[in-house]
């Protein structure tokens, strides 16, 4: 593998989620793989999972790990071909990314999008751009439109905790105080399209998804259908892609409560975390039996290490 960017790299999730669970099982049967390789970690934009189970992950593997928080510790960066830099842009990415890929065997990017221009942002400017001028492996940390570690991690935490080969997953979209990417939401659905489950997306008016990421899913805007009977409930807030990046007032009620859970299969709520208590989930489902959002972070080291594997060893 040299490019873990979307569920398009992967030919079998299946089996990738099975891999990650035998490392998970048997975490350092693979020390010797990572010996005298390097991995650079480059965030954009702030992480607490993504860089410390990557960071593990990569430990696991015997690798060494840098990480670069090149928004705070970096010169600014200029993205555009042919800018004239007399402004405040200190390096072009033609020159960062080609550096940082003499430095390390794999590079993570973490790219978040703006969220003012669609076009741009779903271009994927700035993530292509690394993968392009870096010359090595490149894994995404979360990019402007996917978040493939979490997708994987996701997957594999149903896979875990699932009592029937075919559970009924549903993505809510929950109440937020500001404009958050269409990422993790878009990724999870290009998965879950993908996987064995009865997957259904529930959201209020006017927060529809790029069908580009849906294809496949059912989706409503009645929540409390969506999740009768459901085994795994999604919880996420996101902006709306069209128009982009917008808010709308009210949808407060789209909280999940233990109120709702009972018309579920007992079902278990994921996050991917950070989560803003009683705005997205409530305390009573954060605090009680059916959250598995600790363990589902738990689960990010063994994605990140069953991919960081797989480009180690080229396959
Ligand atoms: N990597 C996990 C999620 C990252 C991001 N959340 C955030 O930015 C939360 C910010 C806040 O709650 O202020 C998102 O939704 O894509
Ligand atoms: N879920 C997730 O990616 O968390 P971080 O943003 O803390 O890495």
């Amino acid at each position: 593998m040299k490019l873990f960017s979307s569920v398009h790299d992967v030919t079998d999730i299946n089996a990738l989620a099975k891999e990650a669970l035998e490392l998970k099982r048997n975490p350092y049967s693979h020390t010797h793989l990572g010996k005298n390789k390097t991995l650079a970690l480059v965030f954009m934009n702030p992480s607490l999972r993504t860089r410390m189970s990557t960071q593990k992950a990569a430990m696991n593997l015997g690798m060494n790990v840098m990480v670069l928080n090149i928004d705070k510790e970096g010169w600014a960066l200029e993205l555009k071909d042919g800018a004239v830099m007399n402004g405040t842009t200190v390096e072009h990415i033609r020159e960062a990314a080609a550096v940082m890929g003499e430095y390390a065997d794999i590079i993570g990017v973490r790219s978040f999008p703006g969220l003012k221009d669609r076009e741009l942002d779903y271009s994927e400017d700035i993530f292509n751009k690394f993968v392009k001028y870096c010359g090595v492996p490149v894994v995404s940390l979360e990019s402007a439109t996917r978040h493939p570690l979490q997708s994987l991690a996701d997957l594999v935490t149903i896979e875990e905790l699932k009592t029937k080969a075919y559970p009924k997953v549903v993505l809510t979209w929950a109440p937020h105080v500001k404009a958050l990417p269409q990422a993790v939401p878009n990724s999870f659905a290009e998965w879950m399209c993908r996987a064995d489950a009865d997957f259904i997306i529930a959201h209020p008016e006017g927060y529809a998804l790029s069908t580009e990421f849906t294809r496949g899913a059912a989706i409503t805007h009645n929540q409390e259908a969506a999740l009768a009977d459901a085994d795994f409930i999604y919880v996420k807030n996101w902006s709306a892609y069209e128009p982009y990046g917008k808010v709308m007032p009210g949808n407060e009620d789209w909280m999940l409560t233990n109120e709702k859970l009972r018309a579920t299969n007992n079902a278990k709520v994921m996050h991917c975390l950070p989560v803003r208590r009683n705005l997205e989930l409530s305390d009573e489902i954060l605090d009680g039996p059916n959250a598995v959002v600790v363990h589902e972070a738990g689960n990010r080291v063994w994605a990140a290490q069953a991919v960081l594997k797989r480009m180690l060893e080229g396959s």
